[in-house]
């Protein structure tokens, strides 16, 4: 196991290593399904092609723009957003911004219209840039969020507006491409076969996260060796794999809810991210793990109480992260009235991991499964790693389940009702 894998492990072993072995060949079968299949499957070796003109193309407009912008506009939602917000909050300070970067909005990903109002003002002195991302380049919250933002930048930079708006949609066809290409805006391409949530290490997230001060060339390095260690077929030397067989053994023995569980506050956007993966992924045709998170120990002090003792349907995947970058040591204090000295001279981060120890032991006692999954650093290599862990054992495990990892036919539910009400058409 190199350091850079993601260690997964079974805190509290509730079943036998053998009931893993049971899905071996399953598991061999859909891996060259997976690796075969021309159907979405894109993302799979997109971080093994050479993508030094991408890079270059990328990190080139990103010094445009930090030269001439104080704010970088995102319109997206869904897998058009979650992704690149989480890489970069997570790898942010809490206060401010990197210094190799400059701020990164996000807006197109909720229709409220106090958020649009008070961006707009928040905008007014400021110079920025827009990237709308689509790859169907015809979702309403994106669409409608584009409009107001075109027109706003038509107003502010007249002509000049044009070098300023940036497009990621799909190469070939949609709404968005057909005004990219008649207005003359700047593209990238979102490859045809791969899909909204699987798409954060193609131009989705690399352009966002570049201009936000990330280092993308570090984040798709991890990506690739997660590519590369994650070919392997067999389930005892696949940790991703061994993570979707674990879900799977959970969910069939009447676990209906996953909890991803972190200890690092920066990482709640993160766990959006994952939880449209898995959502969208798997819960169709009445299957599917519920995926929900919470960030500790802030929740413990509001759902530990539930998860400690409530109904026993959920089981936890804590993630951790070995280093972080920053740390703060409790200062000595000779009146001790809160009687704290015990802790005097240790880190937060020290006490941080020791709580996550203690966390997962009272858990487990309490009889909730608990995974573990390990990374050494939190910083861009690593989050690239752990995003091609997920989707990988994400598609694993869907597959397990029997549905497609891969479309989201429930979602068109709630479109069609809003557009009848919206204009005024029979709801029947
Ligand atoms: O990139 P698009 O096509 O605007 O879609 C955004 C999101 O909306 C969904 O299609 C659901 O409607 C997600 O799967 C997708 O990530």
């Amino acid at each position: 196991m190199t350091t850079h894998s993601v260690q997964t492990t079974l805190l509290n072993c509730l079943f036998d290593y053998q009931d893993m072995e049971a899905y071996k060949d399953r598991v061999k079968q859909i891996h060259f399904e997976l690796e075969n299949s021309k159907d979405m499957t894109g993302w799979i070796n997109y971080p093994l092609m050479d993508h030094k003109a991408l890079f270059n193309e990328i990190e080139d407009l990103k010094s445009e723009i930090c030269i001439n912008a104080d704010v970088f506009v995102v319109i997206g939602i869904g897998g058009s957003f979650l992704g690149a917000r989480a890489v970069q909050e997570a790898l942010s300070p809490y206060f401010g911004v990197l210094k190799e970067g400059i701020e990164v909005i996000y807006v197109g990903h909720h229709m409220s219209g106090a958020y649009l109002e008070q961006l707009i003002h928040y905008l007014d002195d400021k110079e920025i840039y827009i990237n709308v991302i689509s790859k169907s380049g015809s979702t309403m919250e994106t669409a409608l969020a584009f409009r107001v933002l075109r027109q706003y930048m038509e107003k502010r930079y007249g002509e000049n507006a044009v070098n300023r708006i940036i497009v990621t949609t799909d190469p070939e066809r949609g709404i968005l491409k057909n005004i990219a290409e008649k207005e003359g805006y700047k593209q990238f391409a979102i490859p045809s076969n791969i899909g909204g949530r699987y798409s954060v290490l193609t131009p989705v997230g690399l352009l966002p996260l570049a201009v936000s001060g990330i280092d993308i060339r570090s984040f798709m390095d991890g990506a690739k060796n997660a590519a590369l260690e994650l070919k392997a077929v067999d389930l005892m030397r696949n940790h991703a794999y061994q993570y979707a067989v674990i879900r799977n053994i959970l969910y069939n023995e009447g676990y209906s809810v996953e909890m991803l569980a972190s200890f690092e506050p920066s990482l709640k956007k993160f766990h959006e991210w994952w939880m449209q993966l898995f959502g969208e992924s798997e819960g169709k045709e009445r299957k599917g793990l519920f995926p929900t998170c919470v960030t500790f120990s802030t929740d413990l002090h509001a759902i530990g109480q539930f998860i400690q003792e409530g109904s026993p349907i959920l089981f936890e995947t804590l993630l951790h992260f070995h280093e972080i970058d920053g740390d703060y040591d409790v200062p000595y204090d000779s009146r001790n009235e809160d009687g704290l000295n015990y802790l005097a001279g240790r880190s937060f981060n020290e006490i941080n991991a020791t709580s996550k120890q203690g966390t997962a032991l009272a858990h487990a006692e309490g009889g909730v499964p608990v995974i573990q999954l390990e990374m050494q650093k939190l910083d861009a290599y690593h989050l690239g790693y752990l995003i091609y862990f997920f989707m990988k054992a994400c598609a694993m495990s869907a597959k397990l389940l029997e549905v497609n990892p891969f479309d989201q036919p429930g979602v068109e539910a709630y479109k069609k009702k809003m557009l009848k009400l919206l204009k005024n058409e029979p709801l029947k």
